[in-house]
């Protein structure tokens, strides 16, 4: 097969979909990977390592799209990338499809095969292409957090561990699955006085036996959230139902409820975001303020450490692609159920009931498509 490696083109997105290794994994497996010139360079992989590994370089964009069976990439395609989308092509990469409508459409009208990271799922219910990148943002969330809470940046002006004599500032993590627990070890560990809540009250009872001191649990509710609002000062969305959107735990009249400089940071905004406030933002412009509160919102916040997630990524896509490689994609689905969640739209037809549900769209059984 022959596999294309776009250049990550997201503002300030520096990962990049495979490493030299992976190249050479593929061509042990009879494949060709195509690169775009200068994919690897944002991660600190050189063209040359990519040649050395068996790589073509391929300085047009639109060619390498044209020419790959499949295609390998971050994030999900960007307006500029629509129109290079093709039928009958794979392409395997983060989509996030709850959370936007047009993309949504342009993929179902492409005819193309859409295989999400973020939902292969394992049978115990765990995302492993979700996993690394949801350790990353969720330990990047307290010390963006962290950096947000200063004066100079609209921030209370209150530092994560206070000092003798002060108390330390109050975090509020929403869902404790791989961002929350990864968030609130940074911010317990910088000394904030952290709390969890989550619905899953097995998830809680496990993360009350193996946290710090400083974290407690609670179970989510509008109450319990409402009655801690008053004193939070940072407030980390990590909830999540695969696929779906995202639902809102705090709502604009609820900001109300705050004290001015209060930090909001919503990880969960690739999937529409967990606060009625949210919107999507980049490395570039990372916040904005609503009613004095200060929103953080990037949907790529893991490109910001290129180097620590393209490892972390690709570490644990590879696998998956070398078997839709080897099988077509067809044949890889039947025959694993884990990549098999993964399809959310394949050959115009949405086959993945949250993303269809989310926009009123037709749903297809994944098992006419296969
Ligand atoms: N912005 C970014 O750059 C990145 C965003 N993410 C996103 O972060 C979000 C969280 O991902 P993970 O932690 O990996 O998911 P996860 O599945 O490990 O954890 C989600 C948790 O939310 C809980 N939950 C669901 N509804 C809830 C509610 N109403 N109240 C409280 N808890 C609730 C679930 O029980 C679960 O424990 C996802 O949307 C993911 O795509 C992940 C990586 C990077
Ligand atoms: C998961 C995701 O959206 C990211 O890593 O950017
Ligand atoms: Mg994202």
């Amino acid at each position: 097969m022959i596999i294309g490696v776009p250049k990550e083109i997201k503002t300030h997105e520096n990962r990049v979909a495979l490493l030299p290794g992976g190249v050479t994994e593929m061509k042990r497996n009879g494949h060709k990977v195509l690169l775009e010139k200068g994919a690897g360079n944002g991660s600190g992989f050189k063209d040359q390592q990519y040649i050395d590994a068996g790589a073509t370089i391929i300085d047009d964009v639109e060619e390498l799209w044209a020419k790959a069976e499949m295609i390998m990439k971050v994030k999900e395609p960007i307006k500029a990338e629509y129109s290079r989308m093709r039928e009958g092509q794979i392409i395997f990469t983060y989509f996030h499809f709850a959370a936007d409508r047009t993309l949504t459409e342009k993929v179902v009208d492409s005819n193309c095969v859409a295989i999400a990271y973020e939902t292969v799922e394992k049978e115990d219910g765990s995302l492993p292409l979700l996993i690394p990148m949801s350790e990353v943002a969720g330990r990047m969330a307290a010390q963006e957090g962290a950096k947000y809470l200063e004066k100079a940046t609209g921030g209370r002006g209150i530092l994560m561990g206070g000092i003798p004599g002060v108390p330390p500032a109050k975090a509020l993590v929403l869902g404790g699955g791989i961002v929350g627990v990864n968030s609130a070890k940074i911010a317990a560990g910088m000394g904030a006085d952290t709390t969890i809540m989550d619905i899953n009250m097995s998830r809680l009872r496990y993360l009350d036996d193996v946290m710090d001191k400083n974290v407690n649990t609670m179970f989510s509710s509008e109450a319990n959230i409402k009655r801690l609002l008053p004193d939070v000062d940072l407030i980390i969305g990590a909830v999540l139902k695969p696929g779906a959107k995202a639902p809102h735990l705090i709502t604009r009249e609820m900001l109300k409820n705050m004290r001015p400089g209060t930090v909001l940071v919503d990880v969960a905004i690739d999937q529409g975001g967990c606060f009625e406030t949210s919107k999507p933002t980049t490395h570039d412009d990372p916040i904005y303020v609503i009613d004095d509160v200060v929103h953080y919102c990037v949907a790529n916040m893991p490109g910001a450490v290129p180097y620590t997630s393209t490892l972390g990524l690709t570490n644990v896509t590879l696998p998956y692609a070398v078997d839709l490689a080897n099988k077509g994609w067809k044949k890889a689905l039947n025959e694993d159920e884990e990549l098999k969640m993964g399809l959310n739209i394949a050959e115009g037809k949405i086959v993945y009931k949250d993303v269809a549900a989310a926009f009123d769209m037709e749903y297809t059984s994944i098992d006419e498509v296969l």
